[in-house]
Formats: C-alpha cells, sequence, structure tokens
C-alpha cells in the first residue's frame, strides 16, 4: 500500500485471533482501516507445548492473558499509521483498559517523539461496552518461577540469584537467539522458548517509508511469558528490570519520553493489575531487580564467573536480521556496561568480557561524555543514570588499573565539580524505589553477596 494511503488511515482494529493448543501456535491479526481501503497484518506467536494437554480450565485462563497479548502486539502494526482512531475489539475492565493506554501512549512515546505525532501521547482506546465476566482465580505463587532470559548481565543475576535461592527457575526467552543459547547453556537449566514473528508486510511497509520508530517489546515480550508459564502450569514471570528503567530520558510537550517506559516500574504496575483483573492471576508478574541501580547489578555480575564467554548486553545482537553479532563495542549500551562493570573486576577480565579495552580508546571519549551528562541527554538506549557513571568513573579513577587509562584520564577532566560532589554522596548501592518483590523472593539476591 503507498504510503500517502497509509498516512490518511483512520483506524486501527484487531479483527480476530485464533489459538492452537495442539501446535501452541496464536495468531493475531490487524487492520488498518481508511478512505482508501485497508491494510491487514497477521502476527504469529508459538508458544511451547507443554508435554500433557492443559485444562479446559487452563486453557480459560490462558484465553484471557491472549485477549491482552493481542491488543498490546498491535503497536508494532498502529505504528506503520498512527491513526487517531485505537478500536479495541471486546469489552475490557478499568486496569486492562489502564494498560492498553498507557502501551499506545507512553509505550510509543519515542515514538511520537521522534515523529513529532503529538497526537500519539493523548490516544484513547474506544471500548467496547459490556461486562466483561469475571475471570477464575488462578493461584500461581507458589508455583516455579519462569525467568526471562535476555542474554544479558541483568537476567543472568536473576537467574543465579533464584537458583541460589533454592526457587528452581526455568529460564524462558522469545526468539532467543545465538548469545541466549549459550547462556541457557552456560546456566545448565532446560529452558522454555516461544517463538514471535511479525507480519513480512510490515518490513515491505517500512522498506517503502512507513512511519516507524522504538515499539515497547519489553510488555509484548512480558505477556508471551506470562501466557507461556501458565500453559505450563508455572508461577510468576520473574523480569530483571532495574530501577533507572523508570526514569525518563526527556520531556517533550509535558510528556515524559523514555524509551525504557515498558521496562519502568509503572509498566509493571499496570501489567500485574490487567492480568490480576482480566486473567485472575494472583502473582503473575514482577521485577526481581527493580529497587536496583545498574551499577549494583554491574557488581552483583561481578561475583559470577560462569557467563564471561556468552554474556552480552548489547543489541546489536538482538537485530531481527543479525543472528551472529555480539558486543559491537561502539555504542552507547556497551559503553556503559564496561564501566559498570569495570570496577568491581580484574581488568583483563572485563577485557575479556567484551573482546576489547574500551577505556584504553580514545575515540570513545564523545560517547562517555554523553553517559556523564557532559554533552546531551541521556542516550535512548538501556544505560543507567549520569549519576551512575559519574560514581563508577570515581571508582576506576581511585584504581591502579584503571587511574591511567586514556579515556578514564579524559573523563575524569571532563566531569564537572557538582557531579563529582553528588557521587560522593551517592546512594547508587542502597536498594530504593516502588517495587513489587513478593516477601518470599526478596532474600534471594543476598545469595549472591
Ligand atoms: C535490536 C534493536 O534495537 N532494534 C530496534 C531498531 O530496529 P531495527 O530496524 O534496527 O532492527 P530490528 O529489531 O530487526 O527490527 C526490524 C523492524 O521491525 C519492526 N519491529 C521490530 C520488533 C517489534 O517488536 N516490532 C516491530 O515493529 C520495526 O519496525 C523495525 O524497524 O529500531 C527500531 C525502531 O526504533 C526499534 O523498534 C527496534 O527495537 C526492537 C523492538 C527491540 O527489540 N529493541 C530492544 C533491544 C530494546 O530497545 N529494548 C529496550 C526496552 C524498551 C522497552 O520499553 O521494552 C531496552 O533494552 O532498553
Ligand atoms: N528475547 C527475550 N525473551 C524474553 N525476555 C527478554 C528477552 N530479551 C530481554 N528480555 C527480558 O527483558 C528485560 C529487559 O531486557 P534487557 O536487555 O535490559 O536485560 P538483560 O538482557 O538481562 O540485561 P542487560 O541490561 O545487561 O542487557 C529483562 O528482564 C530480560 O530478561
Amino acid at each position: 500500500m503507498p504510503n500517502e494511503q497509509l498516512r490518511r488511515m483512520d483506524a486501527f482494529t484487531f479483527p480476530s485471533y485464533a489459538f492452537d493448543p495442539a501446535t501452541g501456535a496464536a495468531s493475531f491479526d490487524y487492520a488498518l482501516t481508511g478512505p482508501d481501503g485497508e491494510q491487514r497484518f497477521t502476527e504469529t506467536i508459538t508458544l511451547p507445548v507443554p508435554a500433557t494437554p492443559p485444562s479446559a480450565q487452563t486453557l480459560a485462563t490462558l484465553g484471557r492473558v491472549l485477549e491482552l497479548l493481542h491488543v498490546v502486539a498491535g503497536v508494532s502494526y498502529y505504528k506503520a499509521a498512527a491513526p487517531p482512531r485505537l478500536v479495541l475489539p471486546t469489552p475490557l475492565g478499568a486496569a486492562a483498559t489502564a494498560l492498553v493506554t498507557a502501551v499506545y501512549t507512553k509505550g510509543l512515546a519515542e515514538y511520537a517523539y521522534r515523529n513529532r505525532l503529538p497526537h500519539v501521547l493523548e490516544l484513547r482506546p474506544e471500548v467496547p461496552a459490556g461486562e466483561v465476566p469475571p475471570p477464575r482465580v488462578y493461584d500461581d505463587s507458589d508455583r516455579r518461577p519462569l525467568s526471562a532470559v535476555g542474554g544479558g548481565k541483568d537476567s543472568i543475576v536473576s537467574l543465579e540469584a533464584l537458583r541460589r535461592g533454592g526457587f528452581d527457575p526455568v529460564p524462558f526467552s522469545v526468539n532467543p537467539n545465538h548469545v541466549i543459547v549459550a547462556v541457557n547453556e552456560a546456566s545448565g537449566l532446560p529452558a522454555l522458548a516461544a517463538r514471535r514473528r511479525l507480519d513480512p508486510v510490515l518490513f515491505d511497509l517500512n522498506a517503502a517509508g512507513a512511519r516507524n520508530g522504538h515499539i515497547p517489546v519489553t510488555a509484548i515480550n512480558s505477556l508471551i511469558a506470562v501466557a507461556t508459564a501458565v500453559l505450563h502450569g508455572l508461577g510468576p514471570v520473574v523480569m530483571s528490570n532495574e530501577r533507572s528503567a523508570s526514569d525518563p530520558n526527556l520531556i517533550w510537550n509535558g510528556h515524559e519520553i523514555n524509551h525504557q517506559w515498558s521496562k519502568g516500574v509503572e509498566a509493571e504496575g499496570l501489567l500485574r493489575a490487567a492480568l490480576a483483573g482480566h486473567a485472575g492471576l494472583t502473582e503473575p508478574y514482577f521485577s526481581l531487580l527493580r529497587p536496583l541501580s545498574e551499577l549494583h547489578i554491574a557488581r552483583l555480575f561481578a561475583t559470577i564467573d560462569r557467563y564471561d564467554a556468552v554474556v552480552t548486553s548489547c543489541n546489536a545482537a538482538f537485530k531481527l536480521r543479525d543472528a551472529s553479532a555480539r558486543w559491537c563495542r561502539d555504542c552507547p549500551k556497551c559503553r556503559f556496561v564496561f564501566l559498570a562493570m569495570a570496577p568491581f573486576m580484574p581488568r583483563e577480565r572485563v577485557v575479556g568480557i567484551f573482546g576489547g579495552d574500551l577505556l584504553a580508546d580514545g575515540t570513545q571519549i564523545p560517547g562517555y561524555r554523553e553517559l556523564l551528562g557532559v554533552d546531551g541527554h541521556k542516550p535512548f538506549e538501556c544505560v543507567g543514570e549520569v549519576e551512575e557513571s559519574v560514581v563508577a568513573l570515581s571508582l576506576l579513577a581511585a584504581q591502579d588499573q584503571w587511574r591511567d587509562a586514556p579515556v578514564v584520564r579524559a573523563l575524569v577532566d571532563a566531569v564537572p565539580a557538582a557531579a563529582w560532589s553528588t557521587a560522593a554522596t551517592s546512594d547508587v548501592f542502597t536498594p530504593a524505589g516502588p517495587h513489587h518483590v513478593p516477601a518470599a523472593y526478596a532474600k534471594t539476591l543476598d545469595t549472591l553477596t
């Protein structure tokens, strides 16, 4: 469909969805509609099939989770046109409506900002009138947790904390790439995986210049994880989203723009409430690392060495069309994670993990100046706060192995005095802030210290 027709689209709708328990395949249909006709899409998500066929009750609960997933996963296709109307397929209760509203506004905020589409930030779904029958209560709180694995340091810290805390976690990933497969192998734990296939029509539209931009991918992966947990009779989905994921990159038109919105604590609370209200799950989903800073997580990661040859936090490894990458050593995330790990490891260990020494490479200085708040705003990437970077730098400047590294020397001179005094009184290693970690899980991180 030509781009001009896409731009005239008036509504985004959700014609149907289907699930086949025999194959685990769910197909979700979407449509952009307007005066020139409609553009249809179908996304396919295939859940791992359990050894024992699910009961009717399990399928009923799963159906409720898939209803939420159908609506949330529509963001990928909505964004190709950003029409003014979002027309939901069925009545939804207050908690589920709040989740959907936030996913399409706050979750698409970076996209709205970059494409200059302020109406997206004000979008309100049209919810069909009618009562939603109350869900059956599904008490999953004391079952084995499903631990989402992304291949980076954060999910490794959670997986090991859960294992050492005696929770017998099941690793889980969506479209596991070579990094995730290697991390699971290093863990020695049998893992579950789901497959997600975007409609290829979307790539054709993107190539032809359709609107494009960042989407709240963690909200989608999280609901796929919850659906898998329900289908397999497992307990809570444990995420590894840190405290700083809740902090915006910038404010635009009075709205917070946060690249990581669906990793933040607001999204976590909305998801939990929607899953409780719409699907009856008592303890569906939480982030174990929520009270921690990125720097604190890096310090915990340094106590675990069995994943050094495989851990990869760089998003280059997650390109849908390039399955071979590990650390690219030239992006904000590589720079930040190197800076965060370096104070807590021998230099040769961190250089070995990354395959190079970023703090010996002067071309990295401009990127590090952004992370340290000397230039520009926080990059649109999953990186820690400026204060965490300054604290990490101050720790490096005090170590013989790092103080004369060219990048460390240049950065120490660049950081303003005010930032040093903030870092000096920083509580970056004190767990803090709102979280949803159940009491039974709260002590697991102590197993790593
Ligand atoms: C790997 C990556 O960073 N991808 C972002 C990039 O996409 P790109 O075109 O360079 O490559 P692909 O990921 O292969 O995607 C191809 C197109 O497919 C569409 N698409 C992809 C996934 C999806 O769920 N829905 C989609 O519609 C999209 O049109 C792509 O062009 O740039 C895109 C535009 O800014 C980003 O949307 C891609 O981000 C992925 C969705 C992704 O998985 N990114 C994570 C690595 C990521 O950014 N994670 C955040 C968490 C944010 C959150 O709130 O969940 C983080 O860790 O901070
Ligand atoms: N493919 C995936 N399947 C399932 N969960 C994922 C996937 N990718 C990321 N996640 C989860 O999403 C959350 C955010 O991902 P993120 O990339 O920040 O974490 P990470 O890979 O564990 O660590 P790092 O921040 O070091 O990259 C984490 O809880 C992670 O486990």
